[in-house]
């Protein structure tokens, strides 16, 4: 049973899933999804989602983007890297990422519902537990490395990486 960030042997993990998330931010701005379906479903989150076989982090987070908003995201940069270890055996490894402008106009589709967000007012009551912790650091474009231990939707512990 994982509680701490220190029960888990990171050289050998092997997680289940690999996925990515995008953050498009301008003039004050961040472009954020409601979540309609799937993984996280009802929060507030960047698009995003798992890594098709063949793709990079960046073609997956890119091609995301285009599936659950409708737009093409430009200027995008690595932010850094999120380790979650959950207490069911489930595991995922993100890639973060962030952008300075997209092509396109933000659509509401199946899987997410756009929200410009103030970067003053995150509606972090709304977000993953983490997202508090790293939102700070990828907002002031420094890189960083979190693990993070979870039961279910809750927090158990978090350990954060700066470059
Ligand atoms: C635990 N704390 C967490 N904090 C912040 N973000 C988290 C997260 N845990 C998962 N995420 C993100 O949530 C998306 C899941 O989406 P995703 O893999 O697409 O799930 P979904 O069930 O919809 O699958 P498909 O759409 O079928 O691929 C994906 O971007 C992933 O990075």
């Amino acid at each position: 049973m994982y509680k701490t960030v220190d029960d888990v042997n990171w050289e050998n993990w092997d997680p289940v899933v690999t996925a990515t998330l995008m953050f498009v931010i301008r003039d004050g701005r961040i472009l954020l999804i409601h979540k309609k379906r799937g993984f996280g479903k009802g929060k507030i989150n960047g698009p995003g989602g798992k890594l098709e076989s063949g793709e990079t982090p960046l073609e997956c987070a890119i091609r995301e983007t285009q599936e659950e908003l409708c737009i093409t995201p430009t200027g995008v940069e690595f932010a850094g890297e999120l380790h979650f270890q959950f207490t069911d055996n489930n595991s995922i490894h993100g890639y973060v990422y962030t952008a300075t402008g997209y092509e396109g106009e933000p659509t509401e589709t199946d899987e997410a519902d756009p929200i410009w967000c103030s970067i003053d007012e995150l509606p972090f009551d709304r977000m993953w537990e983490d997202d508090h912790i790293w939102f700070p650091h990828m907002l002031e474009g420094r890189h960083f490395s979190g693990r993070f231990i979870f039961d279910n939707d809750r927090m158990l512990d978090a350990v954060i990486e700066l470059d």
